[in-house]
């Protein structure tokens, strides 16, 4: 029993139903906890000012389509109904409040899942669109569903309760939503392990500008007042977005459209002449979701010329086929790597690789399964590196390695590991034929202390290389570097 009892639990853990309940579970209390902050936000005799449960449970099911199984919609129910309920809700009013909360996500995740080709991480701007307009069809589910409840509870007028319902949907999904989408889960679970082994997160002060220009444009708002007033703090919204990631600027959003919408619930804002409350409310509810349209499209289009920038360099840096350095690269980085090395007083070895009989493979066994052959030495090549290593294609079937700081030994081992390697393993050429390879690896090497221009360490590898092939072939081969008295250092 005891061996058993760890493997016994993880096997009660991993179980089917364990983990539909543990999903329900993760949804129920997720939404519990929201709905209970939307409640505790409200005013007395109006609906919550502030209410994140719905653009939660959207975002959740829209990011991890796993949980839209009927028994995570059931615990969303009972959240919702659980929390209206212990802070006073009656239950037919909590019922109807619950079933216009859940249309609305319904709404907007059918939508989701209909247009299934449409961009759920907001990389592109077409994305921002599509999630306005989803967004707006789930406020309006929600609305028509909600509006009565206005009527039965406040005594309102249906287009009131309707206008009432709609803005707060719509303000919540459009600047809650994003965040959850956006979320990047991996990145803060580094930054937190990092912060736990008390290295030293290091905060650059001239990265907060944008975050310091918002807080004081809201200090601007605040003094100047006024309708125009909400508009003032766009330029810093503007200036976070085209500075930081796109999770980034969306919480910044978030978090200043709820200091806004706190501010209006306590009657501290000097936007309005607080002639009416409801009408102030959906009008600033309407306007800051426009205000946080802007930074989101900014941010994404920012988000999307960002990865284009990235898969360009890597297009320009790496060889298409293989995905080692571009020759060009391979030069321009080794050459600097070389004189870090001289600078350091580090030695430094070239390897020039070169597979034997190339055109035999391409000529019985075609061109395609050649490409094969070539992709997967690259592979095998690259896994045997170090971080600071350099690994390039120079062309055809020829590539070459650069070995920071190694010992003339240790640059005979690596040298030797790679071609014992590359001979004994089998390369599955086309329908998994499989090829053997060899490869001839010529070593140019500079000791500490000594100093060589990038061409002439090259040259010396290309010498020892054709030495490698001229002796037979499927052998490592090196030739020092002579340097001349005069040039010592
Ligand atoms: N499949 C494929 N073949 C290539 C590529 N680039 C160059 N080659 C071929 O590589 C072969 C190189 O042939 P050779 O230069 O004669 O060299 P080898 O046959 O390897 O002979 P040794 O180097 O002397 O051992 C040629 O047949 C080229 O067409 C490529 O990207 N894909």
């Amino acid at each position: 029993m005891s061996a058993d009892r760890f493997g016994w639990h993880s096997e009660l853990w991993a179980a089917p139903w364990s983990r539909v309940l543990r999903r329900a579970l993760i949804v129920g209390g997720v939404i519990f906890a929201a709905a209970l902050i939307g409640i505790l936000s409200r005013p007395v005799g109006f609906l919550a000012s502030i209410w994140p449960a719905n653009a939660l449970l959207l975002g959740m099911l829209l990011r991890t389509p796993r949980l839209t199984s009927g028994w995570c919609w059931l615990a969303a129910f009972i959240a919702l109904v659980l929390a209206d309920l212990l802070t006073g809700g009656k239950w037919l009013i909590t019922l109807w409040l619950t079933a216009a909360n859940l249309a609305g996500v319904a709404m907007a995740c059918w939508l989701y899942s209909h247009f299934h080709s449409v961009d759920r991480t907001l990389q592109s701007p077409l994305a921002v669109l599509h999630l306005f307009v989803f967004c707006f069809c789930g406020a309006l589910a929600s609305a028509l569903v909600g509006c009565g409840a206005s009527i039965v509870l406040f005594d309102r007028n249906i287009w009131v309760g309707l206008a009432y319902w709609f803005s707060a949907e719509m303000v919540n999904y459009i600047t809650i939503l994003p965040v959850i989408l956006t979320f990047p889960l991996r990145r803060i679970a580094q930054w937190f392990q990092q912060a736990f082994a008390m290295r030293r997160v290091e905060l650059d002060w001239l990265r907060l500008a944008p975050l310091f220009s918002l807080a004081l444009s809201l200090g601007v708002m605040m003094a100047v007042g006024g309708s125009g007033a909400i508009a003032l703090p766009v330029p810093a919204l503007l200036w976070c977005a085209l500075s930081y990631s796109l999770f980034s600027t969306m919480l910044v959003t978030l978090i200043f459209a709820t200091i806004i919408s706190l501010a209006l619930a306590r009657n501290l804002l000097p936007v309005f002449a607080h002639a009416n409350f409801i009408d102030d409310t959906v009008s600033l509810r309407l306007g800051l979701t426009m205000l946080a349209l802007g930074p989101l499209t900014v941010a994404c289009i920012n988000a999307a010329r960002n990865k284009l920038v990235i898969q360009l360099d890597h297009a320009v840096n790496h060889d298409y086929l293989t995905d080692a350095l571009s020759r060009a690269t391979f030069e321009h980085r080794a050459g600097h790597a070389l004189k870090e090395c001289i600078a350091a007083g580090k030695p430094v070895a070239v390897l020039m690789m070169d597979l034997d009989h190339f055109k035999y493979i391409n000529d019985h066994f075609g061109h395609r399964s050649g490409d094969l052959v070539l992709i997967e030495f690259a592979r095998l090549v690259d896994g045997q590196l170090r971080k600071g290593d350099l690994f390039g294609r120079l062309g055809g079937e020829e590539f070459a390695v650069m070995l920071p700081g190694i010992s003339r030994e240790g640059a005979l081992s690596v040298a030797e590991r790679l071609r014992s390697m590359v001979a004994a393993h089998r390369f599955a050429g086309v329908d998994g034929k499989l090829l053997k390879a060899t490869v001839s690896i010529g070593v140019g090497y500079l000791p500490a202390k000594q100093r060589i221009e990038r061409e002439r360490l090259l040259v010396r590898a290309d010498e020892a290389l054709y030495l490698a092939k001229n002796r037979g072939r499927n052998q490592v081969q090196i030739q020092d570097v002579q340097v001349p008295a005069a040039a010592k250092s």
